[in-house]
């Protein structure tokens, strides 16, 4: 269910960071079409040499974004393995990782971190339509494929990136760190729901309206497990609306959190709201 790329199509660039269990490199591949040499700017996503036995959900995690194809999940071309390389071959997604562009540029606007959050709420709409617990939903894990700017007024656009190596495969302390993130109740069952993706799109939107600051980012596993055990919630942002929404979306049982479509109806509405009027024009309607 994969298309396997040649390791000599492919050339590699410039590292760019790493992931769990992984490390990631612009590059190249070319493929010939009709006697026509096609080359594309790609991401490769190389596993671990040392996590060799995680390569099945590696590959698995791919092949879930490429069994499905939506506007805002990301394409993945590929894979290939050469020697004891496992390598996913990814589109080039022109602006990377959303969290590190928010901590660079601080000055995006409310209507566009509420822009981002209506894309990410789509993509889970159709995960969840489909039935597909993605397992990772972060700034980290949201690609920025157009910045959109406030001058020409044209608006970003997000890739949802793959989940990576599945929680069952990855250490406790993996799992752990990924407090507040990962839904509480997976600490238990280390079983991803659709429950479980709604409460990570609540952290992802705390972490969007606080310019990609990670949240609980100074406290160390042990503080971040009780964290779950008090039953504890994140600081409530000043926008008492959003802060419903995330708070919804983080209650403790998987039952109470809203749907999709709830979601998404949700944001719209804070789309239209005067706060949001307030923080783009400086006035409120009259
Ligand atoms: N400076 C810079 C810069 C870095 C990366 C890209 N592009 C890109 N394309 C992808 N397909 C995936 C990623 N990722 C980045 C983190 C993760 C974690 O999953 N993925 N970055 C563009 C600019």
């Amino acid at each position: 269910q994969f298309h396997m790329i040649k390791h000599e199509d492919l050339t590699w660039g410039e590292s760019l960071g790493q992931g769990s269990f992984t490390h990631i490199f612009r590059g190249h591949k070319t493929d010939q079409r009709d006697e026509v040499t096609h080359t594309t700017e790609v991401l490769l996503k190389v596993l671990d040499a040392n996590h060799k036995n995680c390569w099945e959900s590696f590959f698995e995690a791919a092949s879930l974004m490429s069994q499905i194809s939506h506007k805002h999940l990301l394409l993945v071309y590929g894979i290939s393995v050469h020697k004891s390389k496992n390598i996913m071959v990814q589109e080039f997604v022109k602006h990377g990782a959303l969290d590190l562009y928010l901590k660079k540029s601080m000055s995006v606007s409310v209507s566009w971190k509420l822009d981002v959050a209506k894309q990410l709420a789509c993509a889970l709409n159709f995960l969840e339509e489909k039935n597909i617990a993605h397992g990772n939903i972060c700034a980290k894990n949201l690609l920025l494929a157009r910045e959109g700017d406030p001058s020409s007024d044209n608006s970003p656009f997000i890739k949802l990136s793959d989940p990576g190596t599945s929680m069952t495969l990855l250490g406790k302390d993996v799992v752990l760190d990924r407090i507040p993130w990962v839904a509480p109740e997976v600490l238990d069952t280390l079983e991803i729901e659709l429950e479980c993706d709604k409460w990570s799109f609540g952290t992802t939107l705390w972490e969007i309206f606080n310019n990609g600051e990670a949240p609980l980012q100074g406290l160390d596993l042990i503080q971040k497990q009780q964290f779950y055990e008090h039953f504890s919630n994140l600081p409530a942002l000043e926008w008492t609306e959003l802060a419903d929404l995330i708070a919804q979306c983080m209650q403790y049982q998987p039952e109470l959190r809203p749907s999709c479509r709830s979601i998404i109806r949700q944001v719209n509405s804070l789309i239209t709201s005067d706060y949001e009027i307030l923080h783009a024009t400086g006035t409120l309607p009259k």
